[in-house]
């Protein structure tokens, strides 16, 4: 369009002098007037088609980043910082909502443009114009290079996630680094990584300026040089002349515009590999694996360990060694030993939080890696160290999927002892001042509004909501005081009388009547017996945990196996 609209110029300025039959004003002003409707109209679709398809593919990209991070692996929420996350989703998705798909269009446009205009100087002006041309985008590409290799986009995007991740840690944290009174020096490294991340920013920009400068000399050039051509050719017209300069005169801008937008581009693409790159990880195995396991499975709750070695990443070492061992359907069995001596590991595993890298899990007849991770994760339960609790209303926390009566999720809370047991004599106060007792009071972002041995005591009533043959729980009662944890292993072994239950515990009180006590020891079974049998054996590890609890601990624990 710029093309013809110069090109009607060229004709209306030359009409007068060039031919006897000139036609009006009105008439040019029309024919421009057209063209220049043309521009506008052909601009205006240009933009909506191109905005609308970037809408689309921020779409579609945002749909498989979701997917891809909500599906990734353990291992990949375990080694990537939230701020690296938060940054693909935040800056990263700006770039493709916002400056794709306009420096898409406009490098298109001006490069079109750039095109038009080039072919106009050669069919205009001839051999001559075209080797000025031929020059001028040499001289253009020249500093085009430098100003790409210069420019590197990913910078800016690179050093927003450690930004990201300090904020999302010091607003999480605050109360500890005001604590430590180390507010200004978080302060200070926050300081520091804004420098950082602003300063490609900064440097960006002085590099824009550069090639601004240098265009606009190499425009001084070119527009002298087709002065000179125009004055030493006599047989040109003037509006021929006119045409020329003025063309002369916008290629450069039109370049200069042309290599900002191709590099913006370059830049803008990097946000899409990178959105690309976590849309393909590696994903969990399969929700569903047919043929599915039968939906009463498991009904017994029997679990067999064969050879099961398990690690973290395949670079790391394994974590648990060759373990074997079988726990009988109903079974309660407390798993103890060190810290870091892999009793989490173990009980993740059940899961398929990290899969065996040999052997393998069976319950009740079926190894627990041939079936889909729904199926598997939904029959069974788990009460974990650090207890989940996301923001919504208590009903929402305790009822996920909104599959239970009020009165079921009552009963619930009252054998967790949240509220008390029905008939209980309660003072009017106390009554009203439980929160408990209102199924829609509001749990803050996760479980702030509650203290953590309450949040671990409604993980422990979803539980028992669930109610699943199999309970594997992760020191579910560690924050909970020892008069509840007392109640609570009670309404456990109550609820749970048919099921299968595994527990780690560090407090032994917790396990030593269980059926059946594991000691893990650097990721390998020490001992597996009764607890009473493990007393009974001064040699014994578990003997010697028990020991370690002190003269009149030792002696209840004693009592309470038996011995
Ligand atoms: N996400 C992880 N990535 C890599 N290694 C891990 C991971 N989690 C645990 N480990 C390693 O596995 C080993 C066992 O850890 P695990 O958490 O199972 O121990 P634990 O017995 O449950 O300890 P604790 O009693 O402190 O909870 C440790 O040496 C630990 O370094």
């Amino acid at each position: 369009s710029p093309v013809l609209e110069n090109w009607w110029l060229k004709v209306w300025s030359g009409s007068s002098l060039e031919s006897a039959d000139a036609k009006g004003p009105v008439f040019y002003i029309t024919v421009y007037a057209i063209i220049t409707t043309i521009r506008l109209t052909d601009a205006t679709v240009w933009f909506f088609i191109l905005y609308s398809g970037g809408i689309h593919a921020s779409r579609v990209l945002h749909k498989r980043l979701l997917e891809g991070v909500l599906f990734a692996n353990i291992r990949f929420h375990d080694t990537v910082s939230r701020g690296r996350v938060l940054n693909r989703f935040g800056k990263d998705f700006e770039g493709v909502d916002s400056t794709l798909p306009d420096n898409f269009g406009r490098s298109v446009m001006l490069a079109l443009s750039a095109l038009a205009t080039f072919i106009s100087i050669t069919v205009v002006g001839g051999l001559p114009f075209f080797f000025v041309a031929v020059a001028v985008g040499a001289l253009y590409y020249n500093g085009a290079k430098v100003y790409s290799r210069d420019t590197d986009g990913s910078a800016e995007s690179v050093t927003k996630s450690p930004l990201y991740s300090m904020y999302g840690e010091t607003i999480a944290g605050v109360t500890v680094v005001r604590a430590f009174g180390a507010s200004s020096k978080y302060l200070r490294d926050m300081l520091c990584r804004v420098d950082t991340n602003a300063n490609p920013f900064y440097w960006r920009w002085g590099v824009n300026r550069w090639l601004s400068a240098r265009f606009d000399q190499a425009s001084s050039v070119v527009v002298g040089v087709i002065g000179l051509l125009i004055v030493i050719t006599p047989s040109i017209s003037a509006s021929t002349a006119g045409f020329a300069l003025a063309f002369a005169a916008t290629i450069t801008n039109t370049i200069n515009f042309l290599v900002r937008r191709i590099v913006g581009l370059e830049q803008s693409m990097v946000a899409v590999e990178r959105i690309k790159e976590y849309a393909e990880l590696k994903p969990e195995p399969p929700e569903f694996i047919e043929p599915r396991p039968p939906a009463s499975w498991p009904t017994k709750g029997e679990i067999k360990c064969e050879d099961l070695c398990i690690r973290y990443a395949p670079e790391l070492p394994d974590v648990l060694h060759n373990l074997n061992f079988e726990i009988r359907a109903g079974e309660k069995v407390g798993i103890l030993g060190r810290t870091g001596s892999g009793k989490s590991t173990l009980a993740l595993s059940f899961f398929r939080f990290v899969e065996p890298t040999q052997g393998r899990i069976v319950i009740d007849g079926l190894d627990i890696c041939t079936i889909g991770l729904t199926d598997l994760r939904s029959k069974l339960t788990i009460i974990p160290q650090d207890p989940t609790v996301l923001s919504g209303t208590l009903r929402s926390t305790l009822d996920v999927f909104n599959e239970y009566e009020d009165a079921e999720i009552f009963e619930a809370l009252r054998r967790v002892h949240l509220i008390p047991p029905d008939g209980a004599e309660e003072d009017p106060e106390i009554v009203n001042a439980n929160a408990f007792r209102n199924l829609d009071c509001p749990v803050s972002e996760g479980g702030e509004n509650f203290s953590t041995g309450e949040k671990q005591l409604l993980c422990m009533a979803r539980a028992i909501l669930k109610r699943t043959r199999v309970l594997v729980m992760d020191e579910a009662t560690a924050s909970v005081d020892y008069a509840t944890d007392e109640l609570i292993g009670k309404t456990i072994r109550q609820e749970f009388a048919q099921s299968t239950i595994l527990t780690i515990a560090h407090r032994l009180r917790t396990v030593i009547d269980y059926d059946r006590v594991m000691v893990l020891d650097q990721g390998r079974i020490a001992e597996f017996d009764k607890p009473s049998t493990l007393l009974k054996d001064s040699t014994s590890m578990f003997y010697s945990l028990c020991n370690a609890t002190g003269k009149t601990e030792f002696s209840v624990l004693k009592k309470m196996a038996g011995v």
